[in-house]
């Protein structure tokens, strides 16, 4: 069971969002209110890794947070000589992510390291999962990143990347934003909650269009891409060498 998020309910100077030690004491109860369909994207993601799990391969879960993805992908594994490798740059993330690990018992092994993704070595890779990752890095960044995790997909090897999206022009994205923002309010969050988070968020996260990402998978070489997962803002792709 986890602590409920109450991090935005008082009134207070909201500073950058960041990764630290008291959201980890929250982070399941706060993805879980915050970003619609967050289970079936993991599980999803989990059965999109055990079909395109390759033997003799690494299977990243880049930003794992407490290691949702890690143990999804895990648990559907039925390919020999698999190694997943989890990593985060929140030593907070990474220090309860292990322990949350330790929890389960499996023939997969997983490192989990702190690390930023921007200077991660990528290697022999078929699956690259980034559940809501992406959107923290740097837009300037975020080219490279891709073309790294291109590189060093082996063939027939997948992206799994869920972000929140933004629309293609104001009127929608506002549309969206307003369905997300009742979604929150229905999951609990108060309009005080929803607009210092908001506030907090807005200079470390910054959403791309489906377009963007589209034009960007496709010029860096991914033959395929496909949207398995929509609602309001936020989205799940997965992009095919
Ligand atoms: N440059 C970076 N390098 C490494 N990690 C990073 C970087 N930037 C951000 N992070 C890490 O990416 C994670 C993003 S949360 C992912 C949820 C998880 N995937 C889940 O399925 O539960 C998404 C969210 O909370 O909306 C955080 O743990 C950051 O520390
Ligand atoms: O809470 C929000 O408004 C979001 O957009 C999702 C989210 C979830 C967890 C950390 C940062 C953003």
């Amino acid at each position: 069971m986890s602590i409920k998020d109450s991090i935005y309910a008082s009134e207070q100077q909201v500073k950058d969002f960041s990764f630290d030690q008291n959201v980890v004491e929250v982070f399941p109860d706060m993805i879980q209110r915050s970003v619609p369909g967050y289970a079936t994207i993991v599980s999803t993601m989990g059965k999109l890794a055990g079909e395109y799990a390759q033997s003799n391969s690494n299977l990243y879960d880049l930003g794992c947070s407490l290691g949702a993805v890690t143990l999804s992908m895990r648990r559907n594994i039925r390919t020999d000589n698999c190694h997943i490798i989890a990593v985060d740059n929140s030593q907070a993330m990474v220090e309860r992510c292990k322990v949350h690990l330790q929890g389960f018992k499996s023939d997969v092994p997983v490192t989990v390291t702190l690390g930023d993704i921007n200077e991660l070595e990528i290697q022999n890779a078929s699956v690259v999962a980034m559940n809501f990752t992406l959107q923290f890095i740097p837009p300037l960044q975020r080219q490279a990143v891709l073309e790294k995790i291109y590189a060093n997909l082996k063939p027939g090897g997948v992206l799994l990347l869920s972000e929140k999206i933004k629309a293609e022009n104001e009127q929608c994205d506002n549309l969206l934003i307003d369905l997300h923002h009742d979604f929150k309010r229905h999951n609990g969050y108060s309009e005080l909650e929803i607009s210092q988070k908001r506030t907090a968020i807005e200079n470390v996260m910054r959403p791309d269009t489906l377009s963007t990402h589209f034009n960007r998978l496709s010029d860096i070489g991914f033959s395929q891409t496909q949207v398995w997962y929509q609602c309001f803002n936020f989205c799940s792709m997965v992009a095919i060498k």
